[in-house]
């Protein structure tokens, strides 16, 4: 319905919830990139924690929406079109199951975030007994509405099921909000032999594991109890905290006045307290923020064989990249950075944010090194180098090329609309060709994004730069040749349109349809010219892929009807299609795998 999804993630079928009696519909397998499906492991007799303890209740069956979720190991978004603006409810559900896959739900460790803002932040859903629900109360404004996952690493993130759907409100004064409501149930226990719950009080128990809070049953009396229990547990609290808060200042003052020698040598117990409030107060900082992403110099050297000129794999504004091999087999690019203006302590503060960010489409920078005044960035190696090499050597299908121009209308995107929040450049100020890179799939990402250039001010006018020099690389991807001035030239091609073919790189011309050429056309013609967002350009550009698959199609249905007893050999777009679908399979084992 339109603006009313109920998803049952990572599950291809559909399940109704027994509360709100809403059917949540499933999702196709692999249709999300980043990330993999997870089916709930049925416990023969309850969960492993519940049958180690023979006295607990029989464990309540977990309903069908928590027994599948969706499992992100970079960062990924869910997208939705939004057919009416307005106030809208998000609820996000997430029930940390086991796993035979060993994966550890309990440790998902994420951030989630819709555009402009971080909903959940370093976000632990730990209960293992039932489900958490968190709502949101949006005020969407645009066609395209993305809920953003991204796993802190080396933790994943995950989710069960997602509602998003208008509310039914027309005036913005006319609302009313809950931040929380908590129902507790007290149960009377018999000292003597365990608890003793009724049979009637065990179905209420077992039931409000999975309750959704609108469905809640209120009993004034049981509130009337609970108010005054938690009157006087609030005057408790306050009563001790002001009782520490009058104590704590004699305690400091004493130590604060000792010197230094007189520390040293005060009894072992005092001394112990002295060492222990120092020593642990800075390691336990330190031990919940292992900074895993910092590399040795020592270590870069072996990995580069001592930053071998024979090893360079290019050079940028920035300094020279050399391929690397970590110590535990992993292939790295890495980038040593000459001195910059901005100094390297600045620049280890954006490193650190640059550190957390993943996107499918984007290079990801897996650690850095920031020793002897040197700043040294490592990313995951691109097999496949850059594009630039590829449309000069035209070892690209159109159905490649397209789907490349995709992927980095994808990261372009996520910089410019989905990263904010994050605290990065949210322009790129420096796309071209070389700066989009494939991975051994061709899958295309993004690079030399972040690293602060001088003058970059992120406003809405660098996003139109950006829009434009996409505009002149999709030239150069149908052109199939680089150069300075395509998108110069671009204007006097556009206006006789007839020789749009005449341009076109002579390697894909048989293969390329006449529509979606047209499409191409017209969305480069927008780049050069209105700079529109990236969201639409990548609407565009799907829709040209949509165009030549349909024409494949038509194309490969027309053959087979017409000639069912000869066999023929495959023509250039149907290899097309072969390439594509082993790059898909290629890519779901992949996915399968993590
Ligand atoms: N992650 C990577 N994997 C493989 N090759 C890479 C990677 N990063 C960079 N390279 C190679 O190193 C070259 C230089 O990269 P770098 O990012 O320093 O500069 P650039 O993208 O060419 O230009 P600029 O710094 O002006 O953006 C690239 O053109 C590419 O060939």
């Amino acid at each position: 319905l339109p603006d009313e999804f109920f998803i049952n993630c990572g599950s291809d079928t559909n399940v109704t919830d027994r509360n709100s009696g809403r059917i949540f519909i499933g999702e196709r397998e692999g249709e999300m990139e980043s990330s993999s499906v997870l089916p709930f492991i049925f416990p023969k007799h309850g969960t492993s924690k519940e049958k180690e303890n023979n006295n607990s209740p029989t464990p309540t069956p977990t309903p069908p929406l928590y027994q599948t979720a969706r499992l992100f190991h970079a960062e990924s978004e869910y997208n939705f079109r939004i057919e009416n603006h307005g106030y809208h409810l998000l609820r996000l559900h997430f029930f940390a199951f086991s796993s035979s896959k060993g994966n550890n739900l309990s440790s998902a460790h994420f951030n989630v975030s819709v555009p402009g803002f971080c909903l959940l932040n370093n976000f632990t859903p730990q209960n293992m007994n039932k489900p958490i629900i968190e709502e949101f109360f949006l005020i969407i404004n645009t066609d395209n509405f993305q809920i953003t996952f991204s796993p802190i690493l080396p933790n994943l993130a995950f989710i069960n099921a997602i509602e998003l759907f208008l509310l039914p409100i027309n005036s913005p004064h006319k609302y009313a909000y809950l931040n929380g409501l908590e129902l507790m149930k007290i149960i009377e226990k018999n000292t003597s032999s365990g608890p003793m719950v009724k049979e009637e009080q065990s179905h209420h128990h077992s039931h409000s594991h999975w309750h959704c809070p609108w469905h809640m049953c209120v009993h004034l009396k049981l509130l009337a109890i609970l108010g005054a229990v938690a009157l006087v547990s609030v005057i408790a609290v306050v009563f001790l905290v002001c009782l520490k808060l009058i104590k704590k200042p004699k305690h400091d003052e004493s130590v604060d006045w000792l010197p230094m020698e007189k520390k040293e040598g005060r009894s072992s117990h005092s001394h112990s307290r002295y060492g222990s409030s120092h020593g642990s107060s800075s390691s336990s900082s330190y031990s919940h923020v292992p900074n895993l992403n910092k590399i040795r110099f020592e270590e870069l050297q072996v990995a580069t064989n001592n930053f071998d000129q024979n090893w360079v794999i290019g050079k940028g504004c920035f300094g020279t990249v050399y391929k690397g091999l970590l110590n535990n087999g992993l292939r790295v690019a890495v980038k040593r950075l000459q001195q910059q203006e901005q100094g390297l302590l600045d620049m280890e503060e954006e490193i650190k944010i640059l550190l957390r960010i993943r996107h499918r489409h984007l290079v990801s920078l897996m650690g850095y090194c920031y020793e002897r005044s040197e700043m040294i960035l490592v990313y995951e190696f691109m097999e496949k180098g850059t594009l630039r090499d590829h449309i000069k050597n035209s070892s690209l299908c159109w159905i490649q090329r397209l789907e490349i121009c995709i992927g980095a209308a994808r990261g372009l995107n996520y910089l410019h609309n989905g990263s904010s929040c994050r605290g990065i450049n949210n322009v790129h100020s420096h796309v071209k060709s070389s700066n989009i890179l494939l991975d051994e799939n061709n899958v295309a990402k993004i690079s030399g994004f972040g690293l602060s250039r001088k003058g970059a001010f992120h406003d809405e006018k660098m996003k139109c730069d950006d829009v434009y020099s996409f505009g002149v690389v999709l030239v150069e991807v149908v052109c199939g040749r680089v150069g300075n001035n395509l998108g110069g030239e671009w204007g006097s091609i556009w206006k006789k349109k007839g020789r749009l073919e005449e341009i076109v790189d002579p390697c894909i011309k048989c293969e390329i349809d006449g529509k979606s050429l047209r499409k191409f056309g017209e969305t480069i013609d927008k780049c050069l010219r209105n700079r529109p967002c990236m969201g639409d350009v990548l609407w565009d550009l799907e829709y040209a892929l949509q165009l030549q698959r349909g024409a494949i199609q038509t194309k490969t249905t027309h053959t087979h009807g017409t000639s069912s007893a000869t066999i023929e050999k495959p023509t250039t777009q149907e290899m097309a299609i072969l390439k594509h679908d082993q790059l898909n399979s290629s890519a779901l084992n992949y996915y399968s795998v993590l």
